[in-house]
């Protein structure tokens, strides 16, 4: 599509340094397990489209900035692309790639008719105001045109993005459609208010899921959740959602660490005065009473039986895995272990339930709030949750499948459901001449 302002669209790439240089050894490991063709192997291994735009903007003191948005679409055999848009300063090409490529192997995982992509803004959005954000957001959504649409490529929440973010988006896309139109394309992207067509239920599917996959590691093990201590790293939707379900569960939470403070008290931290606290004082949770203020470094090295990172990728690496005490990882964020730290912290029996599985539970709540606006339906919370769940209990129940069959850890056996699921759709189709 012809794009309004600066657009290039450009063919993918060679691999680089971090994420995505992770997600390519993760999956070329998979790939020979499952002895993938070589021409899909060929396809899967690029990028369909990479969109970078540099749009202006007008800020509050009157002066312009130019800022730069990305919008990965890595393929869409299976589907439309789907996934969020990140506003952080680390945002680049590199980092959109890797994103993008783990929706696609997350949603094959998981079953849904959806591809993969990822992007947003190299931007801290601490810096500008809530109108400057707004006309941010607004100027990238104008930028994209129509790379984005409810059957081409849907956005969603993901680091320093909200329900409010895609609104803004949602307004803006269908402000450009004719208004005979206008309505109908609310679900350009998901994640947005309730009153505006969101799920109810979407803003914590993804921290619903990470505890529903913690269950599921917990009845195969025979593990009571009771009792258990936890820790967290990031502190936002994902993080304080999970917190909150594993709480309910008997857990209890004794270490968080956000951007702003690592904080720790063995008795225990409350996840819902936490969240008011962090509510109240720009998302953080510094400044929280009843805590002990820790080095960050000490962070991952805490004595604790379950670790849930939950805010950026390449965390747990082979400098501190080494201080690793957990039983279990459950990866809530993307890619916050590294290929070498994997490899250490499963030679000492430590489970780590993947990330593609393991956060999967957010786009299966944005695909039911895609389903929900198409149908021009309503549902309720305990349904939601229920046909999330049964979503993840297939996935993992299939993932346990596939590393039993090849004898791998249960990366690889995720990998190898979304690889061979891939596969069977290019054979079945063909692939364009
Ligand atoms: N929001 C969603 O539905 C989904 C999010 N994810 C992943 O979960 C992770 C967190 O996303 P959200 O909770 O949505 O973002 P968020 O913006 O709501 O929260 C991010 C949290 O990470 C913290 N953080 C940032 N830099 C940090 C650092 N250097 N050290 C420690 N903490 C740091 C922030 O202070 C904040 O507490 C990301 O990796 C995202 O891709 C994955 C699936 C779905
Ligand atoms: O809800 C979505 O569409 C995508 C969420 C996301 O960005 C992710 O799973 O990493």
């Amino acid at each position: 599509m012809i794009n309004p302002i600066n657009m290039e669209v450009m063919k993918s790439a060679v691999p680089k340094k971090g994420m995505y240089e992770n997600v390519l050894r993760q999956f070329n490991e998979a790939a020979d397990i499952v002895k993938l063709d070589a021409g899909i192997r060929k396809i899967l291994m690029n990028t369909n489209n990479e969109i970078l735009v540099n749009f202006p903007v007008k800020l509050d003191d009157g002066t312009v900035e130019v800022f730069k948005g990305y919008r990965v679409q890595h393929n869409n055999a299976l589907g439309p692309y789907k996934g969020g848009l990140r506003y952080h300063p680390t945002v680049d090409i590199d980092a959109a790639r890797a994103l993008a490529i783990w929706m696609t192997w997350k949603s094959a995982l998981v079953g849904l008719p959806y591809g993969g992509g990822k992007g947003g803004i190299q931007i801290d959005p601490n810096q500008y105001s809530n109108s400057e954000l707004e006309r941010i957001t607004r100027r990238f959504t104008y930028a994209l045109g129509d790379n984005i649409g409810p059957d081409i490529d849907i956005p969603a929440p993901d680091v320093n993005t909200n329900a409010k973010i895609m609104a803004w988006i949602a307004d803006t896309y269908c402000s450009i459609k004719s208004p005979t139109v206008r309505q109908i394309n609310m679900h350009v992207v998901t994640g947005k208010p309730v009153g505006s067509g969101g799920l109810v239920g979407r803003d914590r599917a993804t921290g619903f899921g990470v505890v529903k996959n913690i269950k599921l590691w917990a009845a195969l093990n025979k593990v009571d959740l009771k009792g258990k201590t936890f820790i967290v790293q990031g502190f936002g939707n994902v993080g304080y959602w999970a917190s909150h379900f594993l709480a309910l569960e008997g857990a209890k939470l004794i270490a968080v660490q956000d951007a702003s403070a690592t904080l720790y008290n063995k008795e225990g931290l409350d996840p819902e005065a936490l969240n008011a606290h962090a509510t109240q004082n720009k998302g953080q949770v510094q400044g929280f009473e009843n805590a002990s203020v820790l080095e960050a470094q000490d962070f991952f090295g805490i004595e604790c039986d379950i670790i849930i990172p939950a805010a950026l990728g390449n965390q747990i690496t082979i400098e501190n895995c080494h201080e690793i005490k957990a039983q279990v990882i459950a990866e809530g964020a993307n890619g916050p272990t590294t290929i070498d730290a994997e490899r250490e912290l499963l030679s000492r029996g430590i489970t780590i339930i993947p990330d593609i599985l393991c956060n999967s539970g957010g786009v299966i709540g944005s695909y039911y709030e895609w389903l929900q606006n198409k149908r021009s339906e309503n549902w309720k919370l305990d349904t939601v949750l229920e046909m999330i769940a049964d979503k993840l209990e297939t996935a993992f129940q299939h993932m346990l499948e596939k590393s039993e069959e090849y004898k791998v850890n249960w990366r690889v056996g995720a990998y190898a459901v979304a690889l061979t699921k891939l596969e069977q759709t290019y054979k079945e189709r063909g692939v364009f001449p």
